[in-house]
C-alpha cells in the first residue's frame, strides 16, 4: 500500500535549509493501523502531509496504492488526494454555517442520485450514532460529537488511505478513547489503510502497530541529541550553508 525509500524533505529558513524527513526505506501493508509516536517538531505531520501530497517531495520514492506520488506535479496530487486519501485532524475544520450533513455532503460525488445520497448520509451518520443530529450546526454538537462527523467526511468516499493527525488532541481521555476506537473499527471495515499521529501511548496501545518515529527518520537521532540538522551543518562546516 505504501512503499517509501530514500524519503527526504527541507525546508528553507532565513538561514539555510534544514532537512527533516529522511527515511531509508519503510513500508505499510493495505489495512494496517499504524499508530506514529514521538518527539514534537521531529516531522510526523510532514511525513503526513508528504504521504498525502499536500507538500511535495524533495528527493526520492513514495509510492501509494501501487501510484508514484514522488513525481507528482501539484495538481496530479490534488486529484491524488481527492481519490485516495482522507484526512482527519484535531481540529475538525467543520464549515459553522453548515449543518453537519451539509459539511460531508459538500465531499460527496456530483452525480450522485437524490435517494442515493440520502440514504448514503443517514446510514454513515447512523453508523456514528448521529442520525438525530444530522441537521444540526456543528456549534450544537460536542467535540467528540464533531470529531465523529468529520471522521465520516473523511471515510464516506471509502478512500484506502486514511491519514489522521492527532484526531482526538483536543478531546477529554474517554472521548479520545472512544473516538479512536471508532476510528479504527471504520477503516477495519472498510479495508482502508490508517496512519495516525498520536502523542498519547496508551492510545496508541489500540493500534495493531505503534511505530516510534524515529526508527524510520534518520534526522531524529539528531533532534535528539538537541542539535537540529541545519545546527549540525553550521557546526561541521563552520557557518551557514544557503
Ligand atoms: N512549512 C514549513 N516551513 C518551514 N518549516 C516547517 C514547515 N512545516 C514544518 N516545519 C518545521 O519542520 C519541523 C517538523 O514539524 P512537524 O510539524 O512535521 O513536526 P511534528 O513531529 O508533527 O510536531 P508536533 O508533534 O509538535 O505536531 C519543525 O521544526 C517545523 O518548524
Amino acid at each position: 500500500m505504501i512503499k517509501v525509500k530514500g524519503l527526504q524533505k527541507s525546508f528553507r529558513h532565513q538561514h539555510g535549509t534544514q532537512l527533516i524527513i529522511d527515511m531509508e526505506e519503510w513500508s505499510a501493508k493495505s489495512g494496517d493501523a499504524i499508530a506514529l509516536l514521538g518527539p514534537s517538531g521531529s516531522g510526523k505531520s510532514t511525513f503526513l502531509h508528504l504521504l498525502g501530497g499536500v507538500l511535495p517531495i524533495d528527493e526520492g520514492i513514495l509510492e501509494v496504492g501501487g501510484q508514484s506520488v514522488s513525481g507528482m506535479r501539484e495538481s496530479e496530487r490534488d486529484a491524488y488526494r481527492a481519490r485516495l486519501v482522507g484526512y482527519v485532524f484535531q481540529d475538525f475544520y467543520l464549515m459553522p454555517s453548515l449543518t453537519v450533513r451539509q459539511n460531508v455532503e459538500l465531499v460527496l460525488p456530483r452525480g450522485l442520485g437524490k435517494a442515493e445520497r440520502d440514504g448514503l448520509l443517514e446510514s454513515w451518520f447512523e453508523r456514528v450514532g448521529l442520525l438525530e443530529r444530522m441537521n444540526q450546526l456543528p456549534s450544537k454538537l460536542s467535540r467528540g460529537q464533531q470529531q465523529r462527523v468529520a471522521i465520516i467526511r473523511a471515510m464516506i468516499n471509502r478512500p484506502p488511505l486514511i491519514l489522521a493527525d492527532e484526531p482526538t488532541g483536543s478531546l477529554d481521555w474517554e472521548t479520545a478513547a472512544d473516538i479512536m476506537g471508532l476510528l479504527l473499527d471504520i477503516c477495519a471495515e472498510s479495508g482502508s489503510t490508517l496512519v495516525t499521529v498520536t502523542h498519547d501511548r496508551h492510545l496508541a496501545e489500540l493500534f495493531k502497530t505503534k511505530l516510534d518515529f524515529a526508527s524510520i527518520n534518520q534526522c531524529l537521532s539528531v533532534h535528539q541529541t538537541g542539535l537540529t540538522p541545519i545546527d549540525s551543518r553550521i557546526s561541521e562546516a563552520g557557518g551557514v550553508r544557503a
